[in-house]
């Protein structure tokens, strides 16, 4: 088993990554079950696929549980939802030495991030990541949220877990498409300052896909260690040194808010799309070689992945995606910053773009 710690002074956590582990979850489980009971937040998908075995193993241990299910989806991070959420902790009588549990993807992890977070001012939380994108993004860093009518994300905090358990078994049963927009965030990590890490996509991508054991595991534990290592730098992103996680996310949640947070394009579909987009924009600016930037595109598209505006199945202006960008929690002095890059593994913070010049450059991606 794995075991990477995203050090946090004072506050420091386990991330531990290992085959089977949740079934052997109500052992790794029990020191954080007050009074021998867990609250679980998941959804109706994981509710049907992971929770029997997750709660068999509880029940094994000794330990109770109480479970509440969110619908699946992206539409789940909303206020309706969060006050749902919140209004089943009080009704289960919730003490702030409780802990919660996420078991589910980012989006289970990051509305009941922000429910620990706010309910009686601060519970603990474990995060037990179902999804490919969960295990080696959301999951780690404390980055909690819900989304509102403006955009993604804008109403959360920093909540760090106090736990968080991956199984890389889970993803098994993960729909094909899903564990795309997962990889998209493996992918990331190379492309940000990891050249060799991309390299190793590179070749290893089939067995990655095709469930390959070794793989995946190396996968998992190398971006995990990287997103530790990242957050323990800058953990609430004042530096700029977490904002590089934040590659292809500018562009990608303009094309999310632009197809409605819908399945038209999940989140990582928006990122791949996105990284694409950056790379490309940073061939224009003459940072970045122009075989880079078709490296990521084919690396990508293997995946399945989008890599254009037309395969994001979006059909907007360069205006109306910077009027999404708009609200992009970078935006600081009325400036936007961009995660552009000088080559693959070169990923740097552009504090000088001009606007109308990304919007020219996605008008001309239109056509392409
Ligand atoms: O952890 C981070 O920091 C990230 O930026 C990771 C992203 O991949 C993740 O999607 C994050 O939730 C986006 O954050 P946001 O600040 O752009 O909402």
């Amino acid at each position: 088993m794995d075991n990477i710690t995203v050090s946090l002074e004072g506050r420091p956590y386990d991330v531990l990554i290992g085959q089977g582990l949740i079934g052997k979850s109500g052992e790794y489980l029990a020191p954080y079950a007050r009074s021998g009971r867990l609250l679980i937040v998941t959804d109706t998908h994981v509710g049907q696929h992971v929770l029997p075995q997750f709660a068999a193993s509880l029940q094994a241990a000794g330990l109770s549980y109480a479970a509440h299910l969110l619908p699946a989806g992206e539409g789940a991070k909303s206020w309706a939802e969060l006050e749902r959420l919140v209004d089943w902790l009080l009704s289960e009588h919730i003490e702030r030495s409780d802990h919660i549990v996420a078991l589910g993807g980012g989006v289970v992890g990051d509305i009941t991030g922000f429910a620990a977070h706010i309910v009686k001012r601060g519970c603990h939380f474990v995060q037990v990541p179902t999804t490919l994108l969960a295990q080696v993004d959301s999951s780690v860093g404390g980055k909690t949220a819900i989304n509102s009518g403006a955009g993604k994300n804008l109403v959360g905090a920093f909540h760090q877990p106090a736990l968080v358990l991956i199984d890389p078994d889970v993803l098994d049963t993960l729909p094909r498409r899903e564990l795309g927009t997962g990889y998209a965030e493996v992918v990331k990590y190379g492309l940000i300052d990891a050249p060799e890490f991309f390299d190793w996509c590179e070749t290893n991508i089939d067995a990655f896909l095709a469930g390959d054991a070794d793989a995946r595991l190396h996968a998992i534990a190398r971006s995990v260690e990287a997103k530790a290592r990242i957050v323990a730098a800058d953990e609430k992103e004042l530096t700029g040194v977490r904002a590089l996680l934040n590659l292809g996310h500018t562009f990608g949640h303009a094309l999310e808010a632009e197809t409605g947070y819908s399945d038209t394009l999940l989140h990582g579909e928006g990122v791949a799309a996105g990284m694409a987009l950056a790379f490309r924009y940073s061939v224009r600016r003459g940072h970045c070689p122009v075989g880079d930037a078709d490296r990521v595109s084919v690396h990508l598209a293997k995946a399945g992945l989008p890599t254009t505006l037309r395969e994001a199945h979006v059909d907007a202006s360069g205006g109306q995606l910077v009027e999404h960008m708009l609200h992009d929690k970078k935006k600081s002095g009325g400036t936007l910053p961009f995660l552009l890059a000088n080559g693959i593994g070169q990923t740097f913070l552009a504090k000088d773009v001009d606007l109308d010049d990304v919007a020219a450059f996605l008008n001309e991606e239109r056509g392409r």
